[in-house]
């Protein structure tokens, strides 16, 4: 296999927005979890979009695992990898997106690397190197309450030089709109200067085709699925990837049971659950039983098994911004999310033992947990149920499987039923 694109995300539901958005614009495009074993037969693809969990793990292993998969990617041919992180460049002053974008950076001998989370399809803007989450700026939307890496400084430009050895700069919009020229000078400038990262502004799809012509030149870039969608099509253009049919393959249908599991306590997700009350039975977690070991597992294996004959069910642990405060004041956030998290895992194995063959989950670490327990090796991409969240087809196991991964913030209010609608 000779890639043109090697991308490494940071969660799993990132690696499948990033896939989603490759195969859309004309990629062949495979998604893995991790480093695939060499017995692992994947398709002729133009991009590996690698799957890493290393958004919230300490940064000396987000760095050394990032490092081993941009020396896979760049040994089988890849020649420009994208860092894909997340479109609200979740993160805290400890990395990781600054850590493994040195160590990558270094690795390649990058003199300067092009930062954007712009991904205006999902209302990501980014101005003056300041995000938006749609109409407002970062601080003031519901990442400030993420449990994990509450997101209090919309100023990337400041969140990076934080995390990061390298001296960091700023490409604004007016000369991203002067064209890639005006880019590449820009830069040239900054590099002088010893500028060895800059945040780029971009609102519009515009925006990131100029600067996916310009990253596409260096080794390495940093961003979310727009930078993605400009470097694909530079790529396309360029005529370095004949296009591919833009729409993902449906393939045959699966059948057997489907369930829905949300870990996710983001706004989006919490609206979810609420309009799937309406159209499935939905089981509410008690996180504090999780959290002492008070059998939710199995409590929830108990009430789900009896009713998938029916139809789909939903599971949830999510809560609002105040329950989770007050979770993890008693228990510690770290040990809240990993416990959640690996009682979500337990959850979707006792499930897919059960027949469930159609499996939607909420939440980038809670897909994390949940795809590593299930040992699914790597994922072809279907039909788009949402920006930024395609079906998913299980390669390397034993059956057919069909995932949807979702990130927290993506989808509309019936996205759970949207997705068991596509998802045959
Ligand atoms: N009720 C809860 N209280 C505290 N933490 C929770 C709760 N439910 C889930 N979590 C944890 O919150 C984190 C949510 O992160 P994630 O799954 O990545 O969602 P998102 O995609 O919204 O970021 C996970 O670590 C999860 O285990
Ligand atoms: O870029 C994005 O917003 C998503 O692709 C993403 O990374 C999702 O992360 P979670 O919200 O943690 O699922």
């Amino acid at each position: 296999m000779t890639l043109t694109l090697g991308c490494i995300a940071d969660d799993y539901t990132g690696a499948s927005d990033l896939a989603n958005t490759l195969t859309r614009a004309g990629l062949r495009t495979v998604q893995t979890i991790g480093i695939p074993a060499d017995d692992l037969a994947l398709p002729e693809v133009d991009a590996v979009v690698m799957s890493l969990k290393s958004r919230s793990i300490e940064a000396s292993l987000a760095v050394s695992r990032s490092r081993a998969a941009d020396k896979w990617l760049r040994g089988r041919g890849a020649s420009h990898v994208l860092f894909k992180i997340c479109s609200t460049f979740d993160s805290t002053d400890a990395g990781n997106i600054g850590p493994v974008m040195d160590a990558l950076r270094a690795d390649c001998g990058e003199a300067n690397v092009l930062v954007t989370p712009a991904f205006p399809e999902t209302g990501r803007t980014v101005y003056q190197g300041n995000l938006f989450v749609g109409a407002v700026p970062l601080n003031e939307s519901p990442l400030k309450d993420h449990p994990l890496n509450p997101m209090h400084d919309s100023n990337l430009v400041r969140v990076l030089a934080r995390q990061s050895r390298t001296q960091v700069g700023l490409v604004d919009l007016a000369t991203v709109t002067r064209g890639a020229d005006a880019v590449r000078a820009h830069l040239a400038g900054l590099a002088a200067k010893g500028v060895g990262a800059a945040i780029i502004d971009a609102v519009f799809d515009r925006d990131l085709e100029t600067i996916g012509l310009v990253a596409a030149e260096h080794r390495l870039s940093v961003g979310a699925s727009g930078m993605g969608l400009g470097l694909a099509r530079a790529l396309v253009s360029s005529g370095k990837v004949r296009s591919a049919a833009a729409s993902g393959e449906a393939g045959a249908a699966v059948g057997g049971a489907a369930a829905c599991l949300a870990g996710s306590c983001s706004q989006a997700t919490l609206r979810q659950i609420a309009s799937a009350e309406k159209v499935m039975p939905v089981l509410h977690l008690d996180p504090d039983r999780i959290l002492t070991g008070g059998g939710e597992a199995q409590r929830a294996l108990d009430w789900a098994k009896p009713r998938l004959a029916a139809g789909p069910v939903l599971i949830a642990s999510s809560s609002t911004p105040d329950q989770v405060t007050a979770l993890q004041a008693r228990h510690g956030r770290d040990a809240a999310g990993h416990a959640i998290e690996q009682t979500m895992a337990d959850i979707a194995q006792g499930l897919v033992k059960s027949g469930v063959r159609r499996l939607v989950v909420a939440g980038g670490e809670t897909s994390g947990a949940v795809v590593d327990r299930l040992k699914i090796p790597g994922f072809l991409v279907g039909v788009e149920i949402a920006a930024g969240v395609p079906v998913l087809r299980a390669v390397g196991v034993e059956g057919d499987m069909l995932l949807a991964l979702k990130s927290g913030n993506f989808g509309g209010a019936e996205f759970f039923s949207d997705a068991l609608g596509l998802m045959r």
